[in-house]
């Protein structure tokens, strides 16, 4: 199987349909070129997560013009396409933060609204609602299990994501750079401890005063980094083993020694 992460610079300077525009050439011009099954985008890639003030007016209904070109960017590549997240607004309650996942032939697979919102008491943990619903996707690769950014913090998250399959966390997120050590050991430390493999998604660039970190990267499920990527735009491109993760479970059965919580994944 394999995967290529889009790190994507979100600039301010770009309007967000020429943005919507240019990530869709994106996906199709890396599924041409690299051959990858899946394809990441990272978190709130149309406005900026740290963009607060554009949440309301860039918000979109689920099936909305980001979703129409996801979709749409998704059957033209062939490919499983996680579109990163939106800014959802939905008609009966508040914002989300939205993640989208597409089947190799544009049909929707699956929608996460982000659980743990960022901001304490401002920006996201203010304007937006906070998901409850833990959410995996069944591709002929790999079953993934879905997170976004802040997510990343919260270990008890993904233990039920492992109970619910999940042999890949796919997180997209818009990480700062100022925490950019928080974000490759909590990457790691999930893959770690749930010995499965992490693909983190994350942005370049500066919006709202705010500089990304970048370095998306990717884990196996023994915590070896495979690729790391820069703090600009960039594309990683990696091949993994998902019968890894059933080896690695194998070779060192940590999990199956859990006292607190379910008893060993189901796989
Ligand atoms: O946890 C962090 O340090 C960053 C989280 C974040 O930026 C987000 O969830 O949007």
């Amino acid at each position: 199987m394999r995967a290529s992460l889009i790190q994507i610079a979100v600039d301010e300077g770009e309007p967000v349909n020429s943005r919507r525009a240019r990530v869709s050439s994106l996906v199709r011009e890396v599924a041409a070129r690299e051959r990858p099954d899946l394809v990441v985008l990272p978190e709130l890639w149309t406005t900026g997560a740290f963009a607060y003030e554009a949440f309301a007016a860039e918000a979109e209904p689920l099936e909305g013009p980001t979703y129409e070109a996801m979709a749409k960017a998704a059957s033209d590549a062939g490919v499983w396409l996680h579109a990163g997240s939106i800014p959802e607004r939905d008609p009966k309650g508040p914002l989300y933060n939205t993640s989208l996942v597409f089947s190799p032939t544009g049909e929707p697979a699956a929608a996460y609204r982000k659980i743990h919102r960022f901001g304490f008491d401002k920006g996201e943990a203010v304007l937006m609602g906070a998901g409850s619903e833990l959410v995996t996707v069944r591709t002929p690769g790999a079953t993934l299990g879905l997170a976004t950014c802040y997510d990343l913090r919260f270990p008890e998250l993904f233990r039920g994501l492992v109970d619910a399959g999940a042999e890949m966390f796919v997180v997209p997120a818009g990480w700062p750079a100022r925490r950019r050590e928080h974000w490759t050991l909590l990457a790691r430390a999930r893959a770690v401890e749930d010995q499965v493999y992490v693909l983190a998604c994350g942005t370049g660039g500066t919006h709202a005063g705010v500089d990304q970190a970048g370095h998306s990267v990717v884990v196996d499920p023994w915590g070896e980094v495979l690729a790391e990527a820069g703090d600009g735009e960039e594309v990683l491109t990696v091949d993994l083993d998902p019968a890894r993760v059933a080896a690695t479970r194998e070779q060192f059965p940590a999990l199956k020694d859990r006292v607190l919580g379910s008893p060993a994944p189901r796989r």
